[in-house]
């Protein structure tokens, strides 16, 4: 393990001396890419100026990250998306709609621009970019755009967060991270967030798995059913159900808890219904460290008939393309909520072999970057 050292310019790290080839690779390229010397010569350098120009924006992007979000925060929040839904507007009157002096206006419309939320028309008309456009066709990402102030506090003092999980405000958003089950008001907000968030999924989870007539499905942890109910609406042959928490099955709404069958327990303490031969988690393991998901995994195992599929539905950690999203989004936001981790697919495949299950595979999704499904069979009982 590596330690810290006082030396005579402060505190360095100390470590065994790296065995691998490539570890020896590694330090010496970081000496080259750290020196300055280095960093002019291939800035200038043809062949490797291309590099240069893009590590240094990639650089520049991460640093710029916050202020990113906090446009579109903005943006949302001030009303610049709504006054341009379906509509062209000179600044004048987006700096009325937005309640901001023109010069203030002029400032975020161009902000907004760069990073594609708005578009130019022409000189003086501006209406919503690509990405502008794409929020209004999903309600869930104006939800978690809301809900999203709470994260970014806890992120405003990262080292903080890290060396205080349990002061983060996120964590107060999640009783059950804590067993506190008791606060219906707290879980009616967080279920909305949820019950919201779900469509930016549930369609891309449902065009990935297939129930047949005999299928019968459980949703655990599935809220207040959004899930189980787009599931039924898909495979109306199959019988879907939702398990969850009292608190949170209370706060179905009468017109939706007629249509679908719900249970409510703690899915950690309290037997799970029988008599279903699918079980699905839907955004639901990351939630909860190795050891409760190991547990909540076997649980699963003993309640599924032999035969039965278990679907685990999720955004996963080193997915091609979207690697910052799982490490560095989810990772952090879990940390701040105080349970859980994002895994990879490879942990989860382990996971579910250790609880008994076989015929692991992913069913590829639309936008992995989303949610990415894996399911598994409970083996077939052979006697002999
Ligand atoms: C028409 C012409 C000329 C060209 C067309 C070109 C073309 C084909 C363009 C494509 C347009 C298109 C279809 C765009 C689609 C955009 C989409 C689908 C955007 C979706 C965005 C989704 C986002 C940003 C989702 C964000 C989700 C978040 C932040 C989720 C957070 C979840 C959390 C915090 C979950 C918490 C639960 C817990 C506690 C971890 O368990
Ligand atoms: C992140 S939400 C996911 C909800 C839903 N599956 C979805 O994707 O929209 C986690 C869900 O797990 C439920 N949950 C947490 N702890 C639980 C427990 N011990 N027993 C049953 N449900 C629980 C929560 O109430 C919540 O509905």
């Amino acid at each position: 393990m590596p330690s810290r050292s006082a030396t005579s310019e402060g505190f360095a790290l100390t470590s065994d001396k790296p065995k691998s080839r490539y570890a020896r690779f590694l330090l010496w390229r970081n000496r080259l890419l750290r020196s300055a010397s280095f960093q002019k010569w291939a800035a200038r350098l043809p062949l490797s100026q291309s590099i240069a120009r893009q590590r240094a924006t990639d650089l520049h992007h991460i640093l710029a990250g916050f202020v990113y979000s906090q446009t579109l925060s903005a943006s949302y929040k001030l009303g610049l998306l709504e006054c341009l839904k379906d509509r062209i507007a000179t600044l004048d009157e987006i700096a009325e709609y937005c309640e901001l002096e023109k010069e203030a206006a002029f400032t975020l419309v161009n902000a907004a621009v760069a990073i594609d939320l708005l578009q130019k028309v022409d000189n003086a008309h501006w209406t919503l970019g690509e990405l502008g456009a794409s929020i209004h066709g999903n309600p869930g990402v104006q939800s978690m755009l809301r809900h999203h102030d709470l994260l970014y506090s806890d992120m405003a003092d990262p080292a903080q967060l890290l060396r205080r999980r349990e002061n983060a405000s996120l964590r107060g958003y999640w009783p059950y991270v804590d067993g506190d089950h008791n606060d219906p008001a707290a879980a009616a907000r967080y279920s909305e967030l949820m019950a919201d968030s779900q469509h930016l999924i549930a369609n891309h989870i449902l065009d990935s798995i297939s129930l047949t007539g005999t299928s019968r499905l459980l949703d655990v942890g599935g809220g207040t059913g959004t899930f189980a109910r787009l599931a039924a609406d898909r495979f109306p042959h199959s019988e879907t159900a939702v398990f969850d928490l009292p608190q949170v099955i209370a706060s179905i709404p009468p017109k939706h808890s007629q249509q679908l069958r719900a249970y409510s327990g703690d899915m950690f303490n309290d037997t799970l219904p029988e008599g279903f031969n699918t079980i699905s988690l839907v955004r639901i393991l990351h939630d909860h460290d190795d050891l409760p998901v190991e547990r909540l995994l076997a649980r699963c195992f003993d309640a599924l008939p032999s035969g039965g599929q278990i679907i685990i539905a999720e955004p996963m950690a080193g997915t091609r393309g979207a690697e910052s999203i799982g490490h560095t989004y989810f990772g952090f936001y879990l940390w701040a909520m105080g349970s859980g981790r994002p895994r990879e697919k490879s942990e989860l495949y382990r996971m579910l072999e250790h609880a008994g299950f076989a015929g692991i595979r992913e069913k590829k999704t639309h936008i992995p970057a989303l949610v990415r499904v894996i399911t598994a069979k409970k083996p077939n009982v052979i006697f002999c």
